[in-house]
């Protein structure tokens, strides 16, 4: 399929997404995130791809929704098309791990497209924030639900009210990026670890995101009733079997995804 703002390529088992807007610093118009929603859909659908890595350019992963476009909105409009949502949270539903690789601004509604990815590795250029407050809205994809899950309330709260942009080295001290690498070695790093996952077993991939996942979601207690019966259903896959006797064996495991 042919895109116009964002370019798709595969690397062996790894989907790579690549927004592609430079004139407008990738802003998440709706044809971008449509595009996005489509190609994630299709790397989901593949079998061979085992992992995705959302990218954008050196200077933005995104600077938010698109401003021009919905400066105009009504209340109605917004309301009817259910915006922001609508679209934006195929990212979340997604099985495969999805590794946002963040060089630049993320701002707004691109610090949300991040922190809807499993984790986020940053470039040391790498800058988040959401300054929805200083054109008076808010973070309307999830920035005030996730970003205190990431960074805690005080910070979240301080970023919100104030529009405050984070550098990379105070995103990672907080929690909100896994690490740090430097800017010419970003895309490669998270190709690279993109591809460690999805040389492991698919369906044990899923059920560890899934059951981290379940940590937001949910109570301790419910969390870890979770977790521990996920846990005993991967003692149903052949995988595991195959991982534990090539630990005992002595050599690499060859997972078949079953
Ligand atoms: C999803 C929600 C609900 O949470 C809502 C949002 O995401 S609201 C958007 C939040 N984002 C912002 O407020 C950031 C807006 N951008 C900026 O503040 C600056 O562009 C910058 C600090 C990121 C970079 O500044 P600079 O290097 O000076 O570049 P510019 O000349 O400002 O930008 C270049 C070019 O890109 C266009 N641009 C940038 N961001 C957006 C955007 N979010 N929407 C639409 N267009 C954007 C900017 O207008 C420039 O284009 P031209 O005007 O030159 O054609």
């Amino acid at each position: 399929m042919a895109y116009e703002h964002i370019l798709v390529e595969t690397h062996d088992n790894v989907g790579v997404i690549t927004l592609n807007r430079p004139k407008a610093l990738n802003a998440l118009c709706t044809d971008l995130v449509r595009e996005v929603g489509s190609a994630l859909n299709d790397m989901e659908a593949n079998n061979e791809i085992g992992a995705i890595v959302l990218t954008g350019s050196e200077k933005a992963f995104a600077a938010g929704a698109d401003i021009k476009e919905m400066a105009d909105k009504s209340y109605m409009d917004v309301y009817l098309e259910d915006f922001i949502t609508n679209g934006w949270e195929v990212i979340t539903t997604c099985r495969k791990p999805i590794i946002a690789a963040v060089a630049g601004y993320a701002l707004g509604g691109g610090c949300e497209f991040a922190m809807m990815c499993d984790f986020i590795l940053a470039a040391d250029n790498a800058k988040f924030g959401q300054p929805e407050i200083t054109i008076g809205t808010i973070p309307g994809a999830g920035g005030t639900q996730r970003l205190p899950r990431y960074v805690g309330k005080s910070k979240a709260m301080e970023m919100v009210l104030t529009g405050r942009i984070m550098d990379a080295e105070e995103a990672e001290r907080a929690g909100l990026v896994s690490r740090i690498v430097p800017l010419e070695e970003l895309k490669d790093e998270a190709i690279k670890t993109a591809a460690k996952i999805a040389d492991l077993s698919r369906p044990i991939v899923f059920t560890a995101k899934e059951s981290v996942n379940r940590a937001y979601e949910t109570t301790l207690a419910e969390g870890l009733r979770f977790e521990r019966r996920t846990f005993h259903a991967t003692f149903a896959t052949e995988d595991q079997k195959e991982g534990m006797q090539a630990f005992a064996e002595k050599r690499s495991p060859k997972f078949n995804h079953r």
